[in-house]
């Protein structure tokens, strides 16, 4: 059975994680670019870890020039089989509070100014991002989040804004009232679609900051109180993901959902029109359907 490596992509706020044993901050090259920043590698009860600061440390890239490709390529090269993101979001459920955690498992992607996908003329691929995360990685997270004792709403729509700036709110009563969006963020997307392209199974953990601005009561969303949930949310986090390697463990059997085959089927362009130079890009997305 081959081991289970976490990768753990770290939002807003979330720019360390102390509690990794043998840690080492690495460059990785990616024929995609600079990742966010140097990856921190170690390991967590015995299970090998991976830490990227989506933003980098510092919190140096907007929501918009986050490169998704480098990362996501990034912690596949290192031997990464099961991403989770931790992310800042606004809500739009009075249940869903700040301080409170939801267990995203859909996206309604409203971006429009990233790279989204690995393939293009000369190897196209259309993988099925119905299901955009891994239950089975949820599952773990979910029972990761109880063990450290901390509110998650299990289920959930993520829409992904292209921001920098926040919704109006004309958008914020659309997503509510209409779209049926349950939390709103700037980077889940490509991300997740990019996951999947990369055969990673993909979990996100959306940490709720605020009520974006549809609240009556609580008006719109200002960046200053985004900041004064930001510290303790950030704490849970590192809570939930020092749970998590004992809940999923060392060995991996094959993914039951499938996203460590999600390209079996998927790449269209016949070998003899491939093109070289992109097919060298994708050594590491793509190598296992490629070689
Ligand atoms: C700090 S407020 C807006 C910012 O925070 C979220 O980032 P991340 O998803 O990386 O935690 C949100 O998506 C925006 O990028
Ligand atoms: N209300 C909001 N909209 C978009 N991204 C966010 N990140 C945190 N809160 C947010």
């Amino acid at each position: 059975m081959a081991g289970t490596m976490i990768g753990v992509i770290g939002g807003s706020g979330v720019y360390d994680l102390d509690a990794l044993e043998d840690r080492c901050w690495t460059a990785v090259d990616s024929p995609w670019g600079t990742p966010s920043d140097e990856i921190l590698t170690g390991r967590l009860d015995g299970v090998p870890m991976a830490f990227l600061p989506r933003h980098g440390r510092g919190h140096v890239h907007a929501p918009s020039s986050v490169p998704y490709r480098a990362n996501i390529d990034a912690l596949k090269r290192l031997g990464v089989t099961d991403v989770l993101s931790v992310s800042a979001c606004g809500s739009f459920r009075e249940e869903m509070a700040p301080g409170d955690f939801v267990l995203v498992d859909q996206f309604i992607d409203r971006t429009f100014a990233r790279d989204k996908s690995f393939f293009g003329t000369g190897c196209v691929a259309h993988v099925s991002v119905a299901h955009p995360t891994c239950p089975r990685l949820g599952a773990a997270c979910s029972a990761a989040a109880r063990d450290a004792g901390l509110t998650l709403h299990e289920g959930g729509t993520y829409l992904a804004m292209e921001g920098p700036q926040f919704s109006t709110l004309a958008e914020s009563r659309m997503y509510r009232d209409v779209w049926g969006a349950d939390v709103i963020g700037m980077t889940n997307m490509p991300e997740a679609k990019l996951a999947r392209e990369a055969e990673l199974c993909y979990a996100s953990i959306a940490m709720v900051t605020d009520y974006d601005s549809w609240h009556p009561e609580h008006g719109a969303v200002e960046i200053t109180d985004i900041v004064r949930t930001l510290t303790g949310n950030a704490e849970k986090a590192r809570a939930l993901v020092g749970r998590l390697p004992a809940r999923l463990g060392a060995d991996r059997a094959p993914c039951p959902h499938g996203c460590d085959r999600a390209l079996d089927h998927a790449i269209l362009t016949a070998p003899g029109q491939r093109d070289p130079a992109l097919l060298a890009k994708l050594d590491a997305v793509a190598g296992r359907v490629l070689a």
